[in-house]
This record gives C-alpha cells, structure tokens and sequence, in this order.
C-alpha cells in the first residue's frame, strides 16, 4: 500500500523533505501496539500504520538539543534507500508527536538472534549476511555516511535473515565528524564521560581503537566493528568474554575499572576478541579479512568498497570448493569399487591404535622401577631461589595438510610435584603412527625414571621410545598386521622439562624451544638437518647417506631431511634418537618459553615469535592459536602446534585482557 503524501511533504522546520516518504500522518492513521524495546534515548513499538505493521521509534526528547538531533536524523533517514538499510516508511515530525516509521523486521536483531536463541549460523549465512550489510556499508560510505554504531544488536532480521542495518541514531556526515568529534569530546571531558557513558557499555567492544583514544571517527572506524562483528557471527561469542578467565561478560563490561582496563589493552596492547578457529569449514581468507578490518591503523584498514569485494570472492572460493568436493566424492567411490590395493595397506595401518599402544606399554613398562622424580627437585635447601610461576597453552592444527601427524602433551606438576612440568610436541612423518605411539609412550617413561638427574631421564626416555616404537612396529610386521614391508614411519620430538629454577631441552629433529629472555629470543634447541654440517658428518661417520635429493640435503635412501628421529627403522642407526639436551637456569628475566612444530618457524622467526606474543592477550592458548593462526596466513603449508608456558605470573588485567 502506497500512503497518501500531503504536499508540501517537508517537516515542520522546512529542513526535512521527501518524494517518497510521508512526513504528514492523521492521528487516526496509526496506532502504538506494545513496546518492543526502551532505550535511553527511544521507546520502539510495534505499531499499525495504515493497517501494515510497522515499528514505530519514538524517541525521548527532552531538550532543544534533542529536537534538533531528531531533524538531523530525519535529514539522513530521508536520503536512505538501500535493501540492506532499515526502511523508513513514514515519519511524524510535529509536536507534540514525533516519531519514525520503519518496516517490522520479524526476526528481531542478530545479537539475540545470536546469543539469546543460540543460532549458530553456518558459514555460507555468515557470507550472505556479511556480504548483505558490506553493501550497506558501502552504500553508506559512497553516499559520505558514516554509521557509528555497527553491532549485532544494530542489525535487524527479517523472516528469511536477511540482514538489514538498523539505528541511525549516531549517523554522520562525514564532512560533519570534525565537528562531531570536538562538540563530544569537548562536552564530554573525559572519555568515559558524556557521550561515552550513553553509548559505551553496549557498544565499548565494538569501538575502534581510535575511537576509545578520542581521535576522529572516520569510515575505517565502521569498518573495525564490522570486522568484530563478523568475528562474532563465526564464533557466536560476545567479544571479550570468551577467555576461561574469572571475570565473565556481563561483570566484564558493567564494571567501571574494567571497561577502562578493556580500553586500555585494546588500545595499547592491540587486544582482539579470540578470533575463530581455523577449521575446514571456515575459508581462511575470511579470517584474515577479520584481522585486516580489526587492525589497529585505521588507514591499513580495507574500505567498504574492498570489504565487498573480498567477500564477494570468497563467496566465490566457496562456491567452487564445495562443487570441488562433489567431484572428489565421486573418485573416490569410483577407486572403492575398483578394490585399490593402495587402500587395502593403508587399511592395515590405520587398524593400529597407535596412541593406546603407547600407552598400554608405557604402563606396563612403568611398573618395574622405583621413580627419581622426587629426587630432582631440591628446593628445600636453597629456600630464596627463584622459581617460575608457569601458566601454560597449546594450539595444534593440521593447516593445510590433509592429515595431521603433529602429537603432543602437556604435563604441568608432573607426579603430583608442585615445580616439575613436562611438554613436548612430536612431529611425525611418513604417517603419524611414531608421533602417536611417542606421546602416549614417552611420559610414562620419564615419570618412572629412576635416574636421579633430569636431563639422563630425558636422553633415555627418547631412545627408549625409540626402541620400543620399533620393536611394536617389529611385531606387527611379524603378525602381518602390517603388510607394507617398507613403511618405516618416524616422528622429531621436542620436550621441555621444567624442574624448580632449571629448564632442561631435549631434541631430535626439527621442532624448536625458544626462551623470552629480557624481552629478546633465547634459542633452547637446534635443528637436526641434514643441510647442517655437524650433522652430516656425523650421519656419515655412523654409515649413513647423505645426498642431494630434489631440493636439499637428505638422508638418503628414504630422502629424510632430518638427521635425528624417533623411528625411521630403515636409517638406524645413523639417524639416531639419541636428544641434544640443553640445560638453562631462569631468572625473573625469562617471560616465556614458545615451543613448535616446524610448521610455525618454516614461516615465523624468533623475533617474530616474541612480538606477536607481546601484542596477544596474555593467555598462553590464546598465544598459542594466535602464532599457529599467523603462520597459517603466511602460508605454512605443514601441520603447526605450538606450546606457549608464561614463567612469571601474568597481572589479571593482562590475562583477562
Ligand atoms: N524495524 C524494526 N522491526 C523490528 N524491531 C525493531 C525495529 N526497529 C527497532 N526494533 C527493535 O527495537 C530495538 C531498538 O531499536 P534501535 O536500535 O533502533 O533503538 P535505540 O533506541 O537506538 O536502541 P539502543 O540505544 O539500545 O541501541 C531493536 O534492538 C529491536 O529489538
Ligand atoms: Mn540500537
Ligand atoms: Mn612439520
């Protein structure tokens, strides 16, 4: 129904006009049902206009100033029409009645949606819904509009969720923000006062760095909440409050010293909501476009323009992906029905638990001996010596491999001992069975040990591992229930054991220990390659091969690049598990320790390492999925996990921030 519009259609000023939007209503065109929602500012209600239901935004007018601010937004609202925009249909604009008719919206906001009903929308709703309000966004900034107030609770759904970007109630020209901007922070004096105060709890998450430091609000400012607000669809977390911290959401953001300390880390420390997990399912573009858009330099910020665009083609990858997937399920069916003899092997491996049969044995190799654990830690005789206060994480993700052979564990307090922690990872190659049957099998041996000096418990823990490893593997081959004579799976190994004031680094292969010592790397480990002279002069002195094999150096016949490994049957002994153990005393200098798979250093160096951890919440699992997450995006092509154990007690504003 098109409404009658009573010429001149212009408010009561003069100032707001509009061809298609009527600005005149007879009392008895329509009538207030029952509020939907108050705010501080305006009462919503659903409404009848002209028998269609409307919502209708009343809002509190209690000064000249608020009059004037409601013909400004008229001005605005009047000048929109996009299908990702609010529909203003009708508006009043004389007293005593003045208010805005916009088109009912079914499907409330997206933060209820999202958060009261729990939806968790799959990733090709999060695409059409983001790319829907990109557009609107870009609409708004080529029509010189900055909105201001981007956030979950800002977007209304209608039946078929699609998007529609609701509240203009904080709209700017762009040429007017300068003014905007003094006029707030002038009237405001501090930042949390005022202006700050009115919008900040529900919005405070949402706001540009720039913002919370009182500079100007410029597009780039829309962009970083949109940024957060993708994040969000994704995660289906409010930001901030997904850190298995004491302080929960809701205490989060009413506490006053809190919202200031939230200010502070994500204008000084560059913290970020806990961005999505990289998974199968979520392209890892969109994920860097989160980060490009939340980053801290409003000027490195995408446009909308570029915001559409990037979406556009990953709605584009996405597409071609699942057509993708169609035709690798249909070659595979075809290779199932022409009995693959590839698979029939693969088959018998994958029958072997490996992970149980590490541990099973461990446990029954444990059994014998009478453990020296206790022995190692001394610290009764030395009462003032330093000892670290750890807080531990860890990520691990197959990246873009198809399989992941990376292992690990965490073992803090080990045997019940208040300062003897134990972490290792363990990288495997040519399958992940070595990897497995280590994790599981290696621990045991090192609680169990009888020797009364750490790094020996380490260095016989590896090639005891190693041994058993074999000798299962052995077995199996005997029992024929691995039929493929020449599979000769391997894995490096990393561990770190933590003992009072003493760090104790055992490796083979190519994973890395780093220490922050004093704000700078401190290496824990080196790399066992084959391109590392030392190394190759002991493989060859123990009869092994090295040659030049496609790209680099490798242990030839099996083209192996590491020179150190757990497993790897067929290059005994000169690829030995024997570790190189490093032993390190801290001191409140060492901030943390980073330990990885070479997944994470193939693309990110120390320095590099230390930095992004500087710049990252103090969380160490935080840390952890945030270097895995970088080196991702850099292109690591390996599987990555990392381990990151803080030394010294991270202050709770760090931690919850
Ligand atoms: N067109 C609509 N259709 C359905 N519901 C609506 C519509 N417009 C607003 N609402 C409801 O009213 C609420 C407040 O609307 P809006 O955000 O425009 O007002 P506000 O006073 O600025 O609120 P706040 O200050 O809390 O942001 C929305 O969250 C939504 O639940
Ligand atoms: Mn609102
Ligand atoms: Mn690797």
């Amino acid at each position: 129904m098109v409404m009658e519009i009573v010429k001149p259609n212009t408010c009561i000023r003069g100032c707001c006009n509009s061809k298609s939007i009527p600005l005149h209503l007879s009392p008895s065109s329509f009538t207030l049902l029952s509020p939907i929602a108050r705010g501080s500012e305006s009462v919503v209600y659903e409404a009848i206009l002209d028998g269609r239901r409307v919502a209708a935004k009343k809002p509190i007018l209690s000064t000249s100033d608020d009059i004037d601010k409601f013909h400004k937004h008229l001005q605005l609202l009047c000048n929109l029409d996009h299908p990702g925009v609010t529909k203003l249909v009708a508006a009043h604009a004389k007293p005593p009645n003045y208010m805005f008719f916009f088109e009912f919206y079914e499907c409330g906001t997206l933060a209820e949606k999202l958060h009261v009903e729990e939806w968790s929308p799959s990733v090709d709703q999060v695409l059409m819904i983001t790319l829907q309000l990109a557009k609107a966004l870009q609409y708004l900034h080529n029509n010189g509009i900055v909105h201001r107030d981007v956030k979950p609770a800002n977007v209304l759904l209608d039946e078929k969720l699609s998007p529609y970007l609701a509240d203009f109630g904080l709209a700017e020209y762009k040429k007017d923000l300068r003014e905007v901007n003094l006029h707030n922070w002038r009237s405001s004096g501090r930042p949390t006062g005022g202006f700050h105060k009115k919008n900040m709890v529900g919005t405070l998450i949402y706001m540009a760095p720039e913002i919370l430091k009182k500079e100007m609000y410029t597009e780039k400012s829309d962009i970083y909440s949109f940024g957060i607000l993708i994040n969000e669809l994704l995660t289906g977390v409010v930001p901030y409050t997904d850190l298995r911290a004491e302080a929960q959401a809701h205490t989060v953001l009413e506490m006053n010293y809190t919202e200031q300390q939230l200010t502070a880390a994500i204008v000084s420390s560059g913290l970020r909501p806990a961005l999505a997990e990289i998974g199968l399912h979520i392209p890892e573009s969109l994920l860097s476009l989160i980060q490009k858009c939340w980053g801290a330099d409003p000027s490195k910020r995408p446009s909308s323009d570029n915001v559409v665009l990037e979406l556009e083609s990953i709605w584009e990858q996405q597409r071609e992906k699942q057509q993708g997937q169609i035709l690798e399920k249909t070659s595979i069916s075809r290779s199932d029905r022409d009995g693959d003899a590839f698979k029939s092997t693969r088959d018998n491996w994958e029958n072997i638990n490996w992970s149980s049969q590490g541990e099973s044995l461990s446990k029954k190799s444990s059994l014998s001996t009478v453990s020296g654990v206790t022995m190692w830690s001394s610290s009764t005789d030395e009462p003032s010596r330093y000892v670290p206060i750890i807080s531990y994480g860890s990520f691990a993700t197959c990246g873009r491999r198809e399989s992941m052979e990376d292992t690990h564990f965490l073992m803090p307090h080990m045997c019940k001992e208040e300062n003897i922690h134990l972490f290792a990872i363990f990288d495997g190659h040519r399958g992940a069975a070595a990897a497995e049957f280590s994790a599981h099998f290696l621990p045991g041996l090192i609680q169990s040990s009888s020797s009364t000096s750490a790094g020996e418990a380490l260095s016989q823990a590896f090639v005891r591992t190693d041994l058993a490893f074999r000798h299962e593997l052995d077995s199996h081959r005997q029992s024929k229930r691995v039929s493929q004579k020449d599979w000769h799976p391997g894995c490096t190994a990393i561990a770190s054991l933590l003992v009072d004031n003493k760090l104790f680094v055992a490796n083979v292969g190519d994973s890395r220990a780093i220490l922050c010592r004093a704000g700078h790397p401190f290496a824990l480990s080196k790399a066992h390659l084959a391109t590392c002279i030392e190394e190759r002069n002991r493989v060859i002195g123990e009869g092994g091969r090295i040659e030049w094999l496609v790209d680099t150096w490798r242990v030839a016949p099996a083209g192996l690049q590491v020179t150190r490994s757990i497993g790897d049957d067929d290059l005994k002994p000169a690829v030995t598990a024997e570790p190189e153990i490093s032993e390190t005393i801290l001191s409140a200098d060492d901030e943390f320790l980073v330990m990885a798979s070479d997944g994470l250093w193939d693309v990110v160096n120390d320095e590099e390492v230390i930095n992004i951890i500087r710049d990252t919440v103090k969380e160490p699992s935080m840390c952890s999925k945030r270097l895995a997450t970088e080196a991702a995006e850099r292109g690591s092509g390996d599987n990555i996990t990392v381990i990151v154990v803080f030394l010294r007690p991270v202050s709770t504003a760090e931690r919850i921030y």
